[in-house]
């Protein structure tokens, strides 16, 4: 439908990106350029220490806002948009009640730590194994089934509420998609194969939930939503929302969703997200490869009917949430730019190392009982060489991580494509190459998470005709290359491996 006042009216994709520190509406042409983008962040929860939550109801408002507020910004109505696709933060648990769609605790987000003691007992009886064959995933804090247990067991009359059928649990996904079509009045509960895979409860050769695995960790299943691919259409948005009536045509959890806006369509082409936390994915092919060497396998995308493609996936828990940290609870800096600034101001560590520990360590060594540690200081060092050392941190981790992408795929990294909200720091960017001894490439469009989402909505209406057409519009924005001395590099590096080994025991 064309409204008669337009003259040539170009129709657009819109995504919106649900992300642990903020939430964007963007807009995207045919060409995969950004027309229009909006965010606004949310409020972190601590309530107690390796506590971690949001408010579902804010990301909900905030969703609202920054849909209607990308429109304006981009001078459009509705009917220009073809689609929208939906791409968020993964394993973060809402439980919800399905007639009122009011929240029955906040939600419990990826890097809280409160289910380890629940992970334990689950490793005891069945062995921590068990799980990585069927879903990929260790027994672990990340994931959304032990949440989802917590819930059930310490909110008051969730579970009777739950067995009765009345409560729905979803992935950030679930929640804003339920919303978004219609809430109460007929809102579609589902989740996409991608962030099925990181609940621990999804079979990964069946993309079928494990009824087993739900029995176990004692989750009605009547609560689950319905797994669908990550590109075909789903429903028409509201009537009442932002994108009255337009199609949802996509969802992807984040990385999945980057992995996929990056082109890494084939196997062994990779990327490397700098958000809150990295997250380094493979794409696999259309079968899982399970890791040797601390990596998670999971679900890369499923396009429609097509066999569904996997990934090796290293998480790293805290990077950019280190940033954070040091704005918000050290006050050492206004902004998280300014960390840029504040480490140029000295030209190495000063010996000092940041093991940013403060949800254990992910991949690869997953240790929940390391805790955050600051190692090498002496009176010499000061503000500028702790936030060189958050800085670097990212980069080592980053190292750990395809370190063990490489002795399992036996695929050499040449380059490493990069996106996510710390890439702007070109100081990172230009560390991670030298410590890498491997070129870093960002591309010319950063947003490659909305991105991602906005391609697998567009695909499933027809505004793209195949995926192809993703790497034609891929572009390489800048790169940065190694300058560091090999002797440097592995001072370096076998610095922060002895500053690893003080982190661990310390929960
Ligand atoms: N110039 C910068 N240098 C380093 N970190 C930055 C910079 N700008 C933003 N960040 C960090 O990037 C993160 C936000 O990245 P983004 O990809 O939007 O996160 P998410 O998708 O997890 O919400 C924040 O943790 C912030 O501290
Ligand atoms: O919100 P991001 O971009 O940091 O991504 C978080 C991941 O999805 C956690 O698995």
């Amino acid at each position: 439908m064309t409204d008669a006042t337009d003259s040539a009216p170009q129709r657009y994709i819109a995504a919106i990106d649900q992300g642990t520190t903020s939430t964007r509406a963007m807009i995207f042409d045919h060409a995969g350029q950004v027309v229009a983008s909006e965010q606004l962040e949310h409020r972190q929860i601590f309530p107690r220490a390796g506590w971690v939550e949001h408010d579902p109801i804010e990301i909900w408002r905030n969703t609202r806002r920054v849909a209607a507020a990308v429109l304006a910004a981009g001078e459009l109505k509705p009917h220009h948009l073809a689609a929208c696709g939906i791409t968020n933060q993964r394993e973060t648990t809402v439980v919800w009640d399905r007639s009122t769609g009011k929240p029955v605790y906040n939600a419990i987000v990826w890097q809280d730590t409160r289910t380890d003691r629940l992970c334990e007992e689950l490793g005891g009886d069945v062995g921590a194994d068990r799980y990585r064959e069927r879903t990929g995933l260790p027994l672990s804090t990340y994931f959304a089934g032990p949440k989802v247990r917590w819930i059930l067991d310490n909110v008051d009359g969730v579970r009777e509420r739950a067995e009765r059928g009345d409560l729905c649990f979803g992935t950030m996904d679930s929640w804003l998609t339920w919303n978004m079509t219609g809430g109460p009045d007929g809102g579609v509960h589902v989740t996409d194969v991608t962030n099925a895979s990181r609940t621990m409860l999804m079979d990964l050769r069946t993309l079928d939930w494990d009824l087993q695995i739900c029995e176990e960790l004692g989750i009605p299943v009547s609560m689950l939503p319905a797994i669908v691919s990550s590109s075909g259409v789903i429903a028409a948005l509201r009537t009442g929302g932002s994108f009255p009536d337009v199609p949802l045509g996509g969802i992807l959890g984040d990385q999945q969703a980057a992995t996929f806006g990056q082109a890494c369509l084939e196997p062994g082409e990779a990327k490397n997200t700098y958000g809150t936390g990295n997250f380094l994915l493979m794409n696999t092919g259309t079968e899982p490869v399970f890791s040797e060497h601390g990596l998670l396998t999971t679900v890369c995308y499923r396009l429609g009917d097509e066999p569904a493609r996997y990934a090796l996936e290293g998480s790293i828990a805290v990077t950019g949430s280190l940033v954070q940290w040091l704005r918000d609870n050290l006050g050492l800096i206004p902004t998280a730019a300014d960390v840029e600034d504040l480490a140029a101001r000295a030209e190495d560590n000063g010996g000092v190392y940041f093991v940013p520990a403060f949800s254990g360590l992910f991949a690869p060594r997953w240790r929940p009982d390391a805790r955050g540690v600051i190692v090498g200081l002496t009176r010499y060092a000061d503000k500028r060489h702790l936030a060189r050392a958050v800085l670097e941190a990212s980069a080592y981790q980053t190292r750990e991580v395809i370190e063990a992408m490489q002795a399992d795929s036996g695929v050499a990294l040449t380059t490493l494509k990069v996106d996510g909200g710390m890439v702007v720091n070109e100081l990172l960017m230009q560390f991670q190459s030298d410590i890498l001894d491997v070129p870093v490439v960002r591309p010319v469009v950063n947003e490659t998470t909305a991105l991602g989402a906005a391609y697998a909505a567009g695909l499933a209406v027809g505004y793209w005709d195949s995926p192809e057409d993703i790497r034609r519009n891929w572009a390489e924005g800048q790169r940065w290359s190694p300058a560091m001395g090999q002797d440097e590099r592995d001072t370096l590096y076998d610095g922060w491996n002895r500053a690893v080994t003080h982190s661990f025991d310390l929960a």
